[in-house]
């Protein structure tokens, strides 16, 4: 990061751990900050080890679009460890952390929420995006020796790859895929060139929480994503015209259904629209794992899922250029992938003067 861009950085984001009252720029309205739902229904959690556990995972996905698992076989010093070095990262001072900063067109790194752009208000939270290897970064926000800090990256991203692969045959299993049917996975239905990028979020106690925003309602733009999310609770999954909390359960990891499985299924299983919300006296931290498919790889509906009664809803594309759609279009990537336009309530089709691809039916 240039200094210039290290300058515009530091005067648009403030060091939120050492603020004792709740800037205008931090403050959200009532409206974009609605409360959450009571009484609701808690998220389902789903024991893998269960002989029903696919078909559970099945009714999760077309009824939340969010699940935890339990008895996912990470051992709990990895999540315990995973969850130390995250905090040990975030506990560094801000000036430090700001020599491992995410330049302005780059992925991994430290900063602010990348969807920051599409808000009028700034977010109650910083993160750090790993898509490569950790080594670098750490040599610069550790010049002394970084201690287990990588090693601990690195089996995470081991375990988290296995169990997302498991987590994802459940899913397609649920809809009648075979392995067979994945072009891009081996006979035992790994996928080798899988890609994936892990999030660490940190949401500091805040001054005034009913009135901030630790980070702000989104889908994740992968095919699912695994999150830790320490004993803290804070996610917010959208359920009808509420949001519900997901409770922390020890040792239970939170499963979101991403974009690229609203394709792959042509739309039967929908991504989850989730946030996560901050509390007075908490420092929150979570770790997200967002797995993705090879990067050669064109995502699309699976023929199995589609026929002249149920065409297929969204054209072909790679992580990549989807990845480039949502930073563009945010919340509205997936229209601007699909093939036929949605009808509206009033039986008009809800046809995007951008969305160029449209073939519009009905
Ligand atoms: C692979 C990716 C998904 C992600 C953008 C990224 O390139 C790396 C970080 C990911 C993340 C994590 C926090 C929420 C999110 C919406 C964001 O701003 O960065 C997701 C992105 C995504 O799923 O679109
Ligand atoms: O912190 C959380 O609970 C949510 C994090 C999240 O949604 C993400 O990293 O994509
Ligand atoms: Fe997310």
């Amino acid at each position: 990061m240039s200094l210039q861009q290290l300058d515009a950085f530091r005067e648009k984001h403030l060091d939120l751990n050492s603020i004792k009252e709740l800037p205008e720029s931090y403050a959200w309205s009532s409206e974009d900050n609605c409360p959450s739902s009571s009484n609701s229904e808690p998220v389902p959690v789903i024991n893998l080890k269960d002989s029903n556990a696919m078909k559970h995972v099945g009714y999760a996905c077309k009824t939340w679009g969010v699940f935890q698992v339990t008895n996912h076989d990470i051992p709990i010093t990895l999540l315990n460890n995973m969850e130390a070095s995250g905090r040990k990262l975030f506990s560094l001072p801000f000036q430090q952390k700001l020599k491992a900063a995410r330049s302005l067109d780059g992925v991994s790194g430290y900063g602010v929420a990348r969807i920051s752009s599409f808000f009028p208000k700034l977010m109650w939270s910083e993160g750090f995006t790993l898509i490569d290897s950790p080594h670098q970064h750490a040599q610069k926000l550790w010049p002394q020796g970084s201690g287990n800090f990588c090693d601990v990256i690195e089996e995470y991203n081991k375990e988290m790859n296995k169990l997302s692969n498991r987590v994802m045959w459940l899913i397609l299993g649920s809809l009648g895929i075979k392995k067979g049917d994945i072009k891009w996975a081996n006979q035992e239905g790994e996928i080798k060139e899988a890609c994936a990028a892990l999030q660490l979020n940190s949401y500091p106690s805040c001054p005034d929480p009913d009135r901030a925003m630790g980070l702000a309602a989104h889908t994740d733009s992968t095919l699912l994503t695994i999150l830790h999310q320490s004993n803290t609770s804070g996610l917010q999954v959208q359920r009808g015209v509420g949001w519900v909390t997901v409770k922390p359960i020890a040792g239970a990891l939170v499963v979101n259904i991403g974009d690229l499985i609203q394709i792959l299924s042509n739309g039967l299983y929908s991504s989850v629209l989730h946030r996560a919300m901050v509390n007075r006296t908490q420092h929150r931290l979570s770790v997200a794992y967002l797995y993705g498919p090879p990067s050669n790889v064109r995502i699309a509906p699976l023929s199995k899922l589609t026929d002249n009664v149920h065409p297929p809803l969204y054209r072909p594309v790679t992580w990549s250029e989807y990845l480039g759609t949502k930073a563009k279009h945010f919340n509205k990537a997936l229209l601007f992938v699909r093939l036929c336009a949605p009808i509206t309530m009033s039986g008009f089709v809800d046809a995007s003067t951008d969305n160029h691809n449209s073939v519009l039916v009905g």
